[in-house]
């Protein structure tokens, strides 16, 4: 699969926190790599930035300072990413689309990409979410729905990183607004820390596979291996952040890290459980890969879903309310600058699809989670969700 020139076009959809991060990972490579064009395209949701220079657009700032000092501040992108506002233009001809924005921003984008994206093109999901069907509420996956919508034997595989805790956060000297506060787990690829991450990707031929890896992987510090299982690495990546979010709220209550394990581990077998229940092919092993448990424990430690929830819990404590919702919108405005919290649109998603099918005394770690986030049950009640678990471990190695 390649373009007119005859070597890789990329094209990255998102410019946000991790859109970003993984921009300057496939930026260089791109650069060094034989079969892919310099240039790196990047479509940007275009927005004014204050700078201490006055009002500049963001693709522009990409462009000539080459920095996203809204959503990966203090970081250079290398030059050879190049931000384009209209997406037509970011996607003309490209081999390999990189999608990697929240994903309810997703569907409005498809028709556009299917008609100018290259008719080899192939995907890759960085996503962290799962659709469902409007009718039976059957979880999707987001590189299923990709490949539904782009059509005419699109493929899609999967990027999930895990990233390690790191408290240090970055300002930038060109952003007059504030920056969110405290880590952000996507600033570490970008800072060059060592991490792992897994790409689930089964194309049609081997090479198609390596050089997909190639483009993403760049050891010794962004080490990334490659499984088949999709739909494992998929649901792994959404469903943590469900998790997560109750991490936040035992950090919220101090309960200290024994609570915050064993919730961990009943979220794990939950991720299982909902993988298991939902999609066929799954492996034991991909819990085991840095898509599962790996990326469950960063998030649980650094990720924006365990911040915005340990801030949740804390303000429910002090006065109660029962407009949930808002208080989500409230933290996220207040907390994240213009990311998005994906962890509070998947419980929302998860907990209306188990109980269609009178699966939540299955997933009592989720259902309380949700309860907790959106129907005003006491914070306390997370420990109940542990508590009330009655899976043993010995499923998640044998039962798949
Ligand atoms: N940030 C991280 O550490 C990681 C994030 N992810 C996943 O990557 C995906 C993208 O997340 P981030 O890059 O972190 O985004 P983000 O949360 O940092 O930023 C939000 C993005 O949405 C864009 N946006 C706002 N309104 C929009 C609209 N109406 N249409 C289109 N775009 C709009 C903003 O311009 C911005 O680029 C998510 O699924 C997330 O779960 C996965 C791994 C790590
Ligand atoms: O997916 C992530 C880490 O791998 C990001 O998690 P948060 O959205 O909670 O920051």
């Amino acid at each position: 699969m390649s373009s007119a020139s005859g070597r890789e076009k990329i094209c990255i959809i998102g410019s946000g926190n991790w859109g970003s991060a993984i921009a300057t990972v496939v930026g260089r490579n791109a650069g060094r790599l034989d079969f892919c064009q310099d240039e790196v395209n990047m479509w940007v949701f275009d927005e004014k930035i204050d700078t201490e220079e006055g009002e500049i657009m963001l693709s522009e700032l990409i462009n000539t300072r080459h920095e996203n000092a809204k959503y990966l501040p203090g970081i250079k992108i290398p030059k050879n990413v190049i931000a384009y506002p209209e997406l037509k233009r970011a996607c003309e001809g490209a081999t390999l689309l990189i999608f990697v924005l929240p994903h309810q921003f997703l569907p409005k984008l498809l028709p556009t990409l299917r008609e100018h994206a290259d008719s080899n093109c192939r995907g890759v999901s960085l996503i962290k979410g799962l659709d469902f069907d409007s009718t039976t509420r059957k979880p999707i996956l987001v590189s299923k729905s990709i490949e539904q919508s782009m059509g005419d034997g699109f493929r899609c595989g999967a990027l999930m990183v895990s990233l390690r805790l790191h408290v240090q956060h970055r300002h930038s000297r060109l952003s007059a607004a504030s920056s969110p506060q405290g880590a952000n787990v996507a600033n570490e690829v970008a800072e060059q820390h060592m991490c792992e991450s897994t790409l689930a990707c089964d194309f049609e031929d081997r090479e198609l596979n390596d050089r997909t890896l190639a483009i993403f992987n760049e050891p010794p510090n962004f080490r990334v291996s490659r499984i088949n299982d999709v739909a494992g690495a998929e649901v792994c990546g959404a469903i943590k952040n469900i998790v997560a979010l109750g991490a936040g709220f035992v950090d919220g209550l101090n309960l200290g890290g024994n609570t915050k394990a064993a919730l961990m581990r009943v979220g794990l077998l939950e991720m299982k459980q909902f993988c298991t229940t939902f999609f066929t092919g799954v492996e034991p092993s991909t819990f085991l890969e840095s898509c599962g448990l790996a990326d469950l424990i960063t998030t649980c430690y650094g990720g924006r879903n365990r911040r915005c929830a340990e801030l949740f819990a804390r303000k429910q404590k002090e006065s109660h309310t029962v407009d949930c919702g808002q208080l989500w919108m409230e933290i996220e405005r207040k907390m994240l600058n213009g990311q998005k919290l994906q962890g509070t649109l998947a419980a929302e998603e998860v907990y209306l699809s188990l109980k269609s099918r009178q699966l939540l005394d299955v997933f009592p770690l989720m259902t309380t989670i949700y309860e907790i986030a959106f129907q005003g049950s006491p914070i306390d009640e997370i420990t109940k969700g542990i508590r009330v678990a009655d899976i043993s471990s010995s499923s998640l190695i044998s039962k798949v």
